[in-house]
């Protein structure tokens, strides 16, 4: 995984400064208006019956508040938290101790849901639908089955790949909600939200050149906020202003879309080594030395939200706008260069 600054994966060092800027009621939650709206009413439905709610599956892209949200779910029940994720469910006797473990009403997190290993899966099949698993002890014909109870918990799957949850897992939740890029506006008052919490002084057009560069992702926006920050302390008076952060983020090659180093290297790569595409994702990603994963979860999203990049079925094409990022022209003879001159 890219550990750029603006990717939007957590760095272990950050976690704990996100911690104290992280929302921790749905009120406090800013902006994804529907999903909240629709998040109220489920848990508050619930609440009113005495029962635990649905199983909820968060989707998108990284650093748009799932696991936030996932936390703020058991705060809004007043239940406990079991978090886990994924990847590190290899088999499914982990599971059944994570899933006995849980008290009345838990609510149990597992972020990448999409990669939780195919034994463990089945198993959280009857834990979702009927609260009880069945754990086989011993192997072949003597192996047995025994049936363990397990106490009404919600399960809250995060996911950035919804498309590879198996149909049968993807139908035992109750409520699927989809986390979309934020607008530059809702960028703003997070970060007003977040100077205020780390007692940050910003002015209006501070925020608003950090917003505009924070790729619609909340995380990148704290981060670009506290590396500004620290600009603004070393090398100005304190305050953050849109010249500190303008100056800052100069320093850090974020530039004025909010493309960091990697995202540039992607379409660098796409325009100077392959004319614009299409080029398939693997052959990019080699060029640019990272993981298939880390180029199509982390850079491609807002590569195509900014209207940079295309995926067609032939493969990654640079549009008209990701040549002009690097101010450059499609030449003739490419794709992007025929499609455009037609489109002209
Ligand atoms: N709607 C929001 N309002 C305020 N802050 C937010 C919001 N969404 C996210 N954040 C902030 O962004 C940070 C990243 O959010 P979070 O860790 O929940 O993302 P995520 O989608 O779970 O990402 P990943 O899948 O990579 O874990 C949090 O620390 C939180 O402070």
């Amino acid at each position: 995984m890219s550990d750029d600054l603006v990717s939007a994966t957590a760095g272990d060092d950050e976690l704990d400064a996100e911690a104290s800027v992280r929302p921790r009621r749905l009120a406090e939650f800013i902006a994804q208006h529907r999903v909240r709206d629709q998040l109220d009413l489920l848990l508050k439905g619930a609440m009113g019956r005495g029962t635990p709610p649905d199983h909820i599956l968060l989707s998108g892209p990284p650093g748009l508040g799932k696991t936030t949200l996932a936390n703020i779910v058991a705060a809004e029940l007043g239940t406990g938290i079991r978090t886990t994720s994924g990847p590190v469910i290899e088999r499914s006797g982990d599971l059944a101790a994570i899933l006995t473990g849980l008290a009345p009403g838990d609510v149990l997190f597992i972020d990448e849901i999409h990669r939780i290993a195919k034994p463990a899966e089945e198993l959280l099949y009857s834990a979702m639908e009927d609260f009880r698993v069945d754990v086989v002890v011993g192997k072949g014909p003597g192996a047995t089955a025994i049936p363990l109870d397990v106490e009404p918990f919600t399960l809250v799957g995060a996911t950035t790949r919804a498309g590879l949850l198996s149909g049968p897992m993807r139908d035992r939740f109750g409520f699927v909600a989809h986390l979309d890029f934020y607008s530059a506006a809702d960028l703003d008052s997070l970060l007003h939200r977040s100077a205020r919490i780390l007692g940050v002084p910003i002015t209006d057009d501070g925020a608003a050149e950090i917003a505009g560069r924070s790729r619609g992702t909340p995380r990148i926006a704290n981060r670009l906020l506290r590396r500004v920050r620290d600009y603004a302390e070393v090398r100005a008076d304190g305050v953050v202003t849109e010249a500190t952060a303008r100056a800052a983020l100069k320093v850090y090659d974020v530039d004025a879309l909010g493309l960091d180093r990697l995202d540039r290297a992607v379409l660098r790569a796409l325009i100077e080594s392959f004319r614009g595409g299409p080029v398939g994702l693997s052959t990019l990603a080699v060029a640019v030395g990272e993981q298939s994963d880390t180029v199509e979860e982390v850079c491609e999203p807002f590569l195509v939200r900014a209207g940079l990049l295309a995926r067609t079925p032939r493969g990654r094409v640079a549009t008209e706008a990701g040549w002009a990022h690097l101010g450059k022209t499609p030449p003739s003879g490419t794709m992007q260069g025929d499609l455009f001159a037609r489109d002209a």
